[in-house]
């Protein structure tokens, strides 16, 4: 039963620092990450648990146990998942597998205060310990493996941390957290028990506490051996809609998202028909900061019956729609579906159809409210829809600024949605410096005998605007479309037309104002482009 002692990856040791040296913001979220990986641990076990039963051993049932020691001043968060081997723990706890977290500290600017609410929006996993923890101890013992090849892990948060191996009857994790002197307001029962309803709510397992009791010889209350459950434990999309408030859905966005803002829209239906699932999706209102990254699409997880099967469940949503955060819960796929077998289901293909037109419709909708009604129609709303017109009304213009450059990808990706994708577009033009003018606003707005729409690509606004090209429609007082995107113009060349008007480069050779032009004005005109 020797004891090793490990250093910490560069990389750990950097963001423990961070973690435990810089004002937190909200240190409460501590216990939800803590939970969040106790969770996965469940469901990773359940999901082996598919092939081979026996590691379920005798206690089939998984949970989460909370509990805490105002003596010893600690919180121990126990879970009967996966557990881990010795070498598991010093890989897992000692270095950064996520790419996310990696990505993170890069963007570390060195002032405190920004970089504390940066970990706020990330979450650091199991490192977020620390924030209220001097030390943290790790108890755990593999399904599968026997008794005495247990592990405790144990570290201060400085450089290293020890490993020993240890026998331990139970399955699954202990984590145990002797705090720091100052978060002992942590070591009470309503405390943990309100943040655990804050955050946990939704977590589809249940999470135990001890009941208390009140000592009369103490004089205090005293944690009894009966224990409680303290969250609600149905995993939020299967409940029914009308049992959620608009804060339940926020909450579990923000669980799932890591992101601090509430989203902007969110959709939550089961889909009936030849192929059975539940859907809830959100359109966030930040975009990440790998945006750009095509091949990230940890965006929306798949369940099969409640059973978490994947993250990057890049089947689920086309390239374009990557930002899109949620969960698909079907009821179809088999539940030891694998990634490849994913690409190949037919249910599948249905599910990602399926999504892909809801996001659409999503998106309409936003964009159908971003303006508020004018005149009479205003007048005819009531208060409260009045009221909601309001909050709602520019929503669209967010998302647009955000994750437009993006769905401009969709034109050449996905061919059977092309019209309804060109429906969202917005663009600056010759009358907008900002990005709000839609197809269908300059084809209503278009000249008498004008046969085009006219678009101009350009690195800059500024550029575009200086542009000779646009001359000659300033004088005949054509509006032109201003694409200042770099992916403007691989995407216009999918788009050859919008609602039967065709759509015409300005930069590409001389351009045919028809009827809007006279002969000698054509010939300038001509001249002007070679
Ligand atoms: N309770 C646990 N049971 C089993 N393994 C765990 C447990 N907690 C953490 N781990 C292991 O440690 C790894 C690192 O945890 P950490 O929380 O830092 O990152 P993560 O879980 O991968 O990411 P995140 O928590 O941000 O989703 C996990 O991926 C998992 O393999």
């Amino acid at each position: 039963m020797s004891k090793h002692t490990h250093a910490f990856q560069a990389e750990v040791a950097r963001l423990l620092h961070l973690v435990t040296h810089s004002l937190y913001s909200n240190p409460d979220i501590f216990l939800r990450e803590l939970i969040s990986n106790a969770s996965d641990a469940c469901d990773k076990l359940r999901f082996e648990a598919l092939a081979d039963p026996s590691l379920y051993e005798d206690a089939p049932n998984l949970e989460i146990r909370v509990t805490f020691d105002k003596a010893a001043k600690t919180i121990t968060i126990t879970d009967n998942g996966i557990g881990m081997s010795e070498a598991e723990a010093i890989e897992h706890l000692g270095t950064i597998a996520k790419s996310g977290t990696r990505d993170f500290l890069q963007r570390l600017s060195g002032d405190q205060k920004q970089d504390a609410q940066l970990i706020g929006q990330f979450g650091v996993g199991f490192y977020s310990g620390f924030i209220v923890a001097e030390r943290i101890t790790v108890e755990s013992r593999r399904a599968g493996l026997p008794p005495e090849q247990g592990v405790r892990w144990s570290s201060d948060g400085s450089g290293a941390f020890d490993t020993e191996t240890i026998t331990r009857a139970a399955r699954g994790t202990s984590v145990i957290l002797h705090l720091r002197d100052d978060a002992s307001e942590y070591l009470n029962r309503w405390k943990l028990k309100s943040i655990i309803g804050k955050y946990s709510d939704h977590i589809s397992l249940p999470i135990l506490m001890p009941q208390e009791a009140w000592d009369k010889d103490k004089g205090e209350y005293v944690l009894r051996d009966e224990w409680e459950q303290v969250n609600a434990a149905s995993a939020l999309w299967t409940r029914p809609k009308k049992d959620i408030s608009a804060e339940q859905y926020i909450e579990f966005y923000k669980n799932l998202s890591y992101d601090s803002e509430a989203p902007l829209a969110w959709s939550h239906n089961r889909v009936e028909g030849s192929t059975e699932y539940t859907q809830l999706l959100y359109i966030p209102a930040k975009a990440p900061f790998d945006l750009w990254n095509r091949d990230k699409r940890g965006g929306v997880k798949l369940y099969v019956k409640r059973v978490f099967i994947m993250d990057d469940a890049e089947s689920l949503m086309p390239a374009y729609l990557r930002w899109v955060k949620g969960v698909i819960d079907s009821a179809d796929l088999p539940l030891n579906v694998s990634r490849e077998l994913l690409q190949e289901s037919r249910d599948v293909k249905a599910i990602r159809d399926g999504n892909t037109r809801r996001v659409l419709s999503m998106l309409e909708d936003l964009a159908a409210k971003d303006r508020l009604p004018e005149g009479e129609a205003w007048e005819a709303l009531s208060d409260d829809d009045k009221a909601r017109a309001q909050e709602e009304a520019g929503r669209y213009t967010r998302f647009w600024a955000e994750f437009g450059a993006v769905l401009k990808e969709g034109l050449g990706e996905d061919m059977a949605n092309r019209e309804r994708i060109a429906r969202l577009l917005r663009f600056a033009s010759t009358r907008s410096d900002t990005p709000s003018v839609s197809l269908a606003d300059y084809k209503a707005r278009m000249k008498d005998g004008q046969k085009a729409i006219y678009y101009l690509t350009a690195d800059t606004l500024a550029a575009a605007k200086n542009s000779p090209q646009l001359e000659v429609f300033r004088q005949k007082g054509i509006e032109v479309l201003l694409m200042t995107d770099r992916v403007d113009e691989w995407a216009m060349s999918f788009l050859h037309e919008f609602d039967g008007v065709p759509l015409r480069s300005v930069a590409k050779g001389a351009v045919d104002l028809g009827e809007l032009q006279d002969e000698a004005e054509k010939k300038d005109c001509a001249t002007s482009f070679l």
